[in-house]
């Protein structure tokens, strides 16, 4: 609901508020240009009546002077029956230019303030502003909630492509957008007379002046005693009337001034809605605070690519979510079935399960497990299909579940079947999905079938489900779906560096480079150059025998212009055996799995990178990847120095240039006999004392290893009244386990 507040109106105004920003941000830069070429004397220094006598020096015939809120005064004068205006310096009273408003701004006012069509046009711009609010109102809630928590707000964000520039630069130009979209919507409501504008009641012209000889206007106390830094205007008298007087405009009020007695008539302070008025428009415009249209308007130039963004992430969901042409709303549906994906290929098997269910009459509703809804008022049945990630951990598409089943109120009727997807070579065969099935149990809900696990995304066993739950329910389901291959890549080795023979640990760091499609087969689908991933994503390399693939975390990003694996050989590893043995100008086949959810927060919170072994490849990626220099610190474990250091050179190049912070080793073959866990434990106090500034914990490698890491932080995190799996809720501590 939250997510569509805020996604509906970025959609339909898009286009409009890129408008409206480009231009403000144009507009924002007037005052800071007007005030660098104002000359401004210090308080104190020069009083009105000095200023009016030095400009009417060089202007005798004056008729009015300015100042704007920039500091730049003008004087308004005639000369041979001709009206000029020019810019003055307050010093001298001497012109510096003539003075007429830059056409180029007035016709970018225009356009932001009514798209050059009077009333419509800006009755278009207060909608917009609107919708800006709106905007960034919801935007701050789904921030809030991305990071678990108000008080976590300038917590580093994890993920990456469009969703992290979106949120990363909403978080700094919110409050910037959110300025501008109120002033800009009271501008707007008070223009149209929705909102009351403070009414402009001067002072009455007083009944009585002196109407005597009147005194030169530098010598007259009243203009004496105002400093030039509150004027706004001084209009003159009309020459030779006596009984006229100087008109006296202050960022105070205004009143008159008698020509010949100096003295102040009729004054009246600025109205209490007046001043408002005026705070309004300077906050909206940056009028007489430069600096703060500086600030609004480097917001302002974020919001195209907000846009962009923003579309791209709407364009994104839809399609991930599944192109699901006949879902019925949650309200309406009587079946429901949700997912847990983080590689997407459990929204194939979901569409199918929908469309057999749609074909045979059912009313089905489909969306991901984060987004389960409090309460499906017709629904009495509910699947949930869900893969499993990190070691038995949740997928992307289902983080949240869990802590949103506490609000979910089923009806008495609902009845569930949970089926998981997972691989069978995992420690935790699909664990999450048989939480998700406890968890739903728990919560009182009746099985409509029991648990069932398919591992590899196998077809055949998807397609049994699927007739068991049609006996269930009373008619033939027919599921039969056949997932797309993912698109292949040609790799070719071009250099390996092995280590770790001589302690039992042979590993290399393999580097290949993307095979170029040759003639006709560059242009078919898939066959892209090279395809885009990030260091933390995962290559599926296919056994020879044909085999289910085995994925190897990258250490690469497509940028580094090679694809690179750390492979340690297993004793009877089929495929890691295949790769060991690749010599340089091999070939192999193979294809990307991205894994968004590994991934180092940016930021200046220290990240913390935990491995073992192999386990160092994406973590080498991440430190190479850290060009802004964000403080990392690197823990690894190996077996001795002398044999399995993986990248120590690179390492040592890296802290030279600051991308890595320290790095910490230890060897279990050395005279140490210590393993990483027992490292972070020596360190305990500055890993504490990292956390508690907020650092993100990455750990790569072995499961055993993964559990002892687990453990020792635990026990480093008690003083904190804290633990691993709050700062894994908190997306702080991220696990690529194998
Ligand atoms: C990094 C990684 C970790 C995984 N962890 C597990 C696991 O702990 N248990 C399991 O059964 N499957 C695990 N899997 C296998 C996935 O659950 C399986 O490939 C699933 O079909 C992926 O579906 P999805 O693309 O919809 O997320 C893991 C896969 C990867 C790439």
């Amino acid at each position: 609901m939250l997510r569509k507040f805020h996604g509906l109106p970025g959609l339909f105004a898009g286009l409009f508020l890129i408008v409206l920003s480009v231009t403000g941000a144009v507009l924002a830069l007037a005052p800071a240009l007007d005030r660098a070429s104002a000359v401004i004397p210090g308080a104190g220094q020069v009083s009105v009546a000095e200023l009016a006598g030095r400009i009417v020096a060089h202007y005798p015939q004056t008729e009015q002077i300015v100042r704007t809120y920039s500091g730049n005064v003008i004087v308004y004068y005639s000369r041979d029956g001709q009206a000029g205006a020019d810019l003055v310096n307050p010093l001298t009273g001497e012109g510096i230019a003539p003075y007429g408003s830059s056409a180029f701004f007035g016709w970018v006012k225009d356009l932001h303030r009514a798209f050059m069509l009077d009333d419509a046009g800006r009755a278009m711009a207060g909608v917009l502003a609107v919708f800006m609010l709106i905007l960034c109102i919801s935007g701050m809630f789904l921030l809030a909630r991305r990071t678990g928590g108000w008080a976590n707000l300038l917590r580093p964000l994890s993920g990456s492509g469009s969703k992290r520039i979106h949120a990363e630069l909403a978080r700094f130009a919110v409050l910037g957008l959110l300025l501008s979209a109120l002033t800009g919507t009271f501008m707007s409501a008070q223009r149209f007379g929705l909102l009351p504008e403070a009414p402009e009641i001067g002072p009455r012209f007083p009944a009585e002046v002196s109407g005597g000889q009147p005194a030169p206007v530098g010598s007259l106390k009243a203009l004496g005693n105002v400093d030039l830094g509150g004027l706004r205007e001084l209009v003159f008298p009309y020459p030779g009337d006596p009984q006229d007087v100087y008109s006296l405009t202050t960022s105070g009020g205004s009143g008159f001034v008698d020509q010949a007695t100096g003295e102040l008539l009729q004054y009246q302070p600025l109205a209490k809605g007046s001043v408002v008025q005026q705070w309004i428009v300077s906050l909206h415009t940056g009028e007489g605070l430069w600096w703060l249209g500086l600030i609004l308007g480097a917001a302002a130039l974020i919001v195209p690519v907000l846009s962009v963004t923003g579309i791209t992430i709407w364009w994104q969901r839809r399609r991930s979510s599944g192109k699901l042409p006949d879902n019925i709303g949650a309200a309406r549906a009587d079946t429901v079935i949700l997912v847990g994906s983080e590689g997407n290929t459990t929204w194939g098997f979901a569409r199918e399960l929908h469309a057999s269910l749609g074909k045979v009459g059912f009313k089905v509703h489909c969306s991901e497990m984060n987004a389960l809804a409090e309460h499906y008022p017709q629904a009495s049945r509910l699947f949930v299909l869900t893969s499993t990630y990190g070691d038995g951990d949740a997928p992307a598409s289902a983080r949240r579940f869990m802590a949103r089943l506490d609000n979910f109120r089923p009806g008495k009727a609902l009845t569930f079947a949970v089926l998981g997807f997972g691989d069978r070579q995992f420690p935790n065969f699909c664990k999450f999905a048989v939480d998700v099935d406890k968890a739903l149990a728990g919560k009182g809900l009746k099985r409509l079938h029991s648990i069932e696990r398919i591992d590899r995304c196998s077809t055949s066993q998807f397609s049994k489900w699927g007739d068991k739950i049609g006996q269930t329910i009373g008619t033939s389901l027919g599921l039969d779906y056949n997932p797309l291959p993912p698109a292949s890549v040609e790799l070719e080795l071009v250099e390996r560096a092995d280590y770790g023979l001589s302690v039992e640990a042979p590993t290399s760091i393999l580097r290949f480079k993307v095979v170029e499609q040759g003639g006709w087969r560059r242009y078919v689908p898939g066959n892209r150059k090279t395809p885009s991933f990030e260091a933390g994503d995962l290559l599926g390399v296919v056994p020879p025998n044909g085999q289910a693939p085995r994925f190897y975390s990258l250490a690469s990003s497509a940028t580094d212009g090679v694809v690179e694996i750390c492979v340690r050989k297993q004793p009877r590893g089929l495929c890691s055996g295949y790769l060991y043995e690749l010599k340089p100008g091999n070939r192999i086949s193979s294809f990307i799995r991205h894994n968004p959810g590994f991934r180092p927060a940016t930021g200046s919170n220290p990240v913390i990178l935990i491995g073992a072994g192999a386990g160092i490849g994406p973590l080498a990626g991440f430190i190479r990847k850290n060009a802004s220099r964000n403080p990392m610190y690197l823990y690894w474990g190996g077996r001795s120095s002398q044999s399995d250091f993986l990248y120590q050179p690179e390492l040592g190049r890296y802290l030279d240039d600051h991308r890595l912070t320290a790095l910490n080793t230890v060897f279990s073959r050395s005279d140490e006999r210590a393993y990483v866990q027992d490292k972070l434990k020596q360190d305990e106090s500055a890993v504490r004392q990292m956390v508690n500034a907020g650092a993100q914990i990455l750990v790569c490698g072995g499961k055993d290893m993964a559990a002892g890491v687990k453990q020792v932080i635990d026990e480093i995190l008690k003083p904190l009244a804290t633990d691993v799996e709050a700062l894994r809720a908190d997306g702080r501590y991220l696990e690529d386990v194998y």
